[in-house]
């Protein structure tokens, strides 16, 4: 032998499936539903810049309305290390498994994975990237969640591995940015939203919590300032190129906290209260695009004659 030609080329999909299957002793790896193209769930990742703005409070009172509605829905807390859905939702059952599918448990109408619910005694979680990616994978795949019309993921705070990996495993979800009203808050949830530009995601809009106290002679106190959700929609709308609206504006309401801390979202525990109107309207909002085909890729490729 003289010589050797070796050709080094990228694989494709079908060979990158191939092998996966082939490391994993024949096994083919599960499916995602929601990543299919022909998939109808709406889902949505809850994110923020910073964290203890609400992005769990909105999650969970998302659902919860949203499932009032009458829409199935499911609820994936993504927040790893700061795991807090099943509490806010009062789950107390474990999921159980079927073969080798994890059933969730359904609190309110609402199937629920967290982390939370694999880890003993308030453990803290101490992953990187990979092991993220993998747990994620695994809930968004393992966990038999049926026909769902929307599911929601509530992201760790920040830009960081979680969201990636959202973006990687169901390209279709968009982005919902929580924010406060604060100047330095805005900044920071416009950093979280602006990644949308570089995971090719849509941001679907901004939601603002804690914008003002009520008063007992109904004037309102802006405790963290004003406007850092419309700047933030603003700003997001410039770097995506496209509008992404000011969904709502939620105040401080103690009752927030207190239905939080007992596992009654406060739609269902306090649904008159100003802050369960502003989201239950918000989830109305996101209610009626569900399952609509308007701004979604279809998967249809143009032919030529
Ligand atoms: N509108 C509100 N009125 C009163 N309290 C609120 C409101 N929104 C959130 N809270 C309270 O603020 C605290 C932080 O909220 P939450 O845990 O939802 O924030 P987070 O952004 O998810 O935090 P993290 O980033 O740590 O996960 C909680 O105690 C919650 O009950």
């Amino acid at each position: 032998m003289t010589g050797v030609d070796v050709t080094l080329d990228v694989m494709n999909d079908d060979q990158r499936a191939a092998l996966k299957t082939k490391l994993r002793g024949g096994i083919a790896e599960r499916e995602i539903p929601f990543a299919r193209p022909d998939s109808l769930t709406r889902v949505y990742a809850v994110a923020s810049g910073k964290g203890g703005v609400g992005k769990s409070s909105v999650t969970v009172n998302l659902a919860a309305a949203l499932a009032q509605q009458g829409l199935k829905v499911g609820v994936v807390d993504a927040d790893i290390y700061g795991f807090s859905v099943p509490r806010m939702l009062g789950v107390t059952t474990p999921p159980t498994q079927v073969d080798d599918m994890i059933m969730p448990p359904v609190v309110s109408d609402v199937k629920v994975i967290s982390v939370g619910m694999f880890v003993p005694d308030n453990q803290p979680v101490v992953w990187r990237g990979p092991m993220l990616h993998r747990a994620l994978q695994q809930f968004l795949a393992d966990v038999y969640w049926g026909d769902l019309d929307v599911l929601l993921l509530d992201l760790p705070p920040g830009t960081g591995d979680v969201a990636i990996s959202v973006a990687q495993l169901i390209p279709g979800a968009e982005i919902l940015v929580v924010t406060t009203p604060q100047q330095a808050a805005a900044e920071v949830a416009e950093r979280a939203g602006t990644i949308a530009t570089q995971t090719r995601q849509r941001v679907a809009g901004v939601i603002e919590n804690m914008s003002w106290l009520e008063q007992p002679d109904g004037s309102r106190l802006e405790l963290f300032g004003s406007g850092g959700g419309r700047r933030v929609a603003e700003s997001l709308s410039r770097v995506v190129g496209a509008e992404v609206p000011l969904l709502g504006q939620i105040p401080l309401d103690v009752r927030v906290r207190e239905a939080g801390d007992v596992g009654e979202p406060v739609v269902l525990s306090a649904p008159e209260s100003p802050a369960a109107v502003a989201l239950s309207g918000i989830a109305r909002g996101l209610g009626q695009r569900a399952r609509g085909l308007a701004g979604r890729k279809l998967g249809l490729t143009p032919t030529g004659r």
